[in-house]
């Protein structure tokens, strides 16, 4: 393999990263603070971390902190004291949604203890009429061959990631504003050999990315496959509390199980096979202390790999995933994919659309094209998206 190339920091003025952190958290904190009725105390300690994020460095986590000793090890020892922008990106965005949970009162015993400051905002995506069109467009689905319905689910996935876009069924097929394919790399043809219809597929592990919009489709890309008897168990791993705005946790599982529940038609024949999957034990929700980890995937600890290891495939969805899978890291496009994933525990596949600069296992044809029509924004603007596969 090539040298490892740095570490992405967010210390370059008018960068993506550096805008995220200067710009973004303020704006997510003023959020927050509207999102419910927070009393003195809470907005006092709101203002505080907005003045530490604008102004400050990075503080300890107080002495009582139930994580204190895991967050040392994660690198806080290290970084308290230093600048928010001179610490890793991937660091300093996960540290900052830590903070901002304690400030709300995510973790203290009362009236906001385990209250989901994105509650309100992952509801409403959730019960909008775009989740209504996209649960009746599968009712045309039943009409398709099983093939088309494997690609039209699995690309509802891959877009639900961009949360705009519902079942595209030939989204490979159009072109995006600079005229380039939207898919910049296509392994689903692996990825499907490791599902084959002959049931043969253990375990599918699922590790989700966002709630509303992309877990609806998440889970209906699961309940296909175990309905069909292509996956005999899943497990979905979503994040242990809530992290960057709108991650999935177990409480939007349940948020997202509802609404498919009360849905009509092939919605709710989803939502029913979901529930049976669940109560007899063939589907599985996880939420590991790993999950919202600052770290790269690469130094889980022995008991989340032990949950990889025996999956006949690992789906990672969406960009974040992405950057820890790989390593939040200035690769060269051409990186091989297979390289840096080798120390995953099993079969891996990342699908994903393009929000952030990292990127590897493309072929040089690839990227000398999308960089001729678009510079570098391809690697930001969320209008393309990839689907890679390591056997
Ligand atoms: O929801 P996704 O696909 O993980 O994307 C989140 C992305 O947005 C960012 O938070 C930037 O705003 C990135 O840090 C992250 O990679």
């Amino acid at each position: 393999m090539q040298d490892t190339p740095p570490v992405i920091l967010g210390d370059e003025p008018g960068s993506f990263p550096y805008s995220v952190l200067t710009e973004r958290h303020p704006a997510i904190i003023r959020q927050v603070s509207e999102a419910f009725p927070y009393g003195p105390e809470r907005r006092a300690a709101l203002d505080a971390l907005l003045d530490d994020c604008t102004k400050g460095v990075i503080e300890p986590l107080p002495a009582d902190a139930h994580d204190r000793d895991r967050w040392r090890e994660w690198g806080a020892a290290a970084y308290a004291g230093r600048p928010w922008t001179d610490v890793p990106w991937l660091w300093a965005e996960s540290y900052f949604y830590r903070r901002l949970l304690a400030a709300v009162g995510y973790f203290t015993p009362g009236t906001w203890q385990g209250v989901d400051p994105f509650r309100p905002a992952k509801l409403a995506e959730l019960d909008s009429e775009e989740t209504d069109e996209e649960l009746a467009a599968l009712d045309d689905l039943a009409d398709l061959s099983e093939p088309e319905q494997d690609r039209a689910l699995l690309h509802g996935s891959l877009w639900g990631n961009r949360a705009d876009l519902g079942f595209r069924l030939s989204a490979a097929d159009g072109t995006t504003p600079g005229g380039t394919p939207p898919l910049v790399a296509d392994d689903s043809a692996a990825l499907w050999s490791l599902l084959r219809p002959t049931g043969t597929a253990e375990l599918l592990c699922l590790v989700a990315d966002n709630a509303g919009r992309e877990l609806i489709p998440d889970l209906l890309l699961i309940a296909h496959l175990l309905t069909r008897g292509r996956v005999q168990r899943a497990v979905l791993h979503v994040k242990s509390y809530p992290y960057f705005v709108s991650d999935a946790t177990p409480a939007d599982v349940l948020d997202a199980l509802r609404r498919l529940r009360s849905a009509q038609g092939e919605a709710r024949a989803y939502g029913d096979a979901l529930w049976a999957a669940l109560t007899d034990g063939r589907l599985a929700v996880r939420a590991h202390p790993f999950s919202c980890a600052p770290l790269p995937y690469e130094r889980m600890p022995d008991d989340f790999r032990g949950e990889f290891a025996p999956a006949t495939v690992t789906v990672l969805k969406g960009d974040l995933n992405y950057r820890r899978l790989v390593g939040d890291r200035k690769w060269p496009p051409t990186t091989s994919f297979a390289d840096v994933t080798a120390y995953f525990p099993g079969p891996v596949a990342a699908v994903r659309t393009l929000k952030s600069e990292v990127i590897t296992g493309l072929d040089a044809g690839t990227e000398a094209a999308l960089t001729a029509a678009e510079d570098q924004r391809w690697r930001t603007s969320g209008t393309h998206a990839l689907i890679q596969v390591r056997r």
